[in-house]
């Protein structure tokens, strides 16, 4: 494990089991159906690749890419867009895949940019869930694990920037971001 590692919250074998209830569930939600996948950049990456792998039915995939944490562990409350969709969504399936809901400040600010654009459906899909951190009050269709108030690493997510490779997700040891 890694030194700045505390624990272990999700192993790897617990995420690709959870990955593919999810793929299977949103499959059978949209079987028939246009979908298009909106990966939130840069968190989402890791889960993003292994849940379209999870799904058996036709879909495109789009990226965003928002940023509000830069170098610290709590919400900046300002989300800023980076990169915004390749395409028009109007009239289309969306679903949101995000890595994780903490404050609800980005998800808040996509779903109301995205919603401006008319699509026919919009849902989301979050891998990890912090509900005891919500500032505001987002629906969520998919969850794959609701975790506790710890700031967590790997699968995708950093801090500043750093331990997006681990394989597992992991609650950073506090001394990392306080020192
Ligand atoms: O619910 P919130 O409090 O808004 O937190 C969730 C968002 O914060 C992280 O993104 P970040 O801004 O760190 O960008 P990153 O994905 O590039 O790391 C994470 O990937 C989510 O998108
Ligand atoms: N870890 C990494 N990125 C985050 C978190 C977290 O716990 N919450 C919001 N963005
Ligand atoms: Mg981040």
């Amino acid at each position: 494990m890694d030194d700045a590692i505390e624990r272990v919250l999700v192993d790897e074998q617990t995420l690709q089991q959870r990955v593919c209830e999810l793929g299977q569930r949103i499959s059978d939600a949209y079987r028939g159906q246009d979908l298009l996948l909106v990966s939130v950049l840069k968190g989402s990456i890791v889960f993003m690749a292994d849940l379209i792998r999870a799904i058996d039915i036709p879909h495109e995939i789009d990226f965003m890419a928002t940023s509000s944490y830069g170098a610290g562990t709590q919400s900046s409350g300002v989300v800023r867009i980076l990169k915004d969709l390749n395409h028009p969504i109007e009239g289309r399936n969306i679903l949101i895949v995000e890595d994780i809901i903490d404050s609800g400040n980005t998800l808040d600010y996509l779903v109301r940019i995205l919603r401006e654009r008319r699509p026919a459906s919009l849902r989301i899909v979050t891998l990890l869930d912090k509900p005891d951190r919500r500032e505001v009050d987002i629906h969520v269709d998919w969850i794959g694990f609701s975790i506790p108030n710890d700031f967590v690493v790997g699968y995708g997510l950093d801090y500043n920037e750093v331990f997006r490779n681990l394989p597992y997700i992991g609650i950073l040891k506090p001394d990392i971001y306080r020192s």
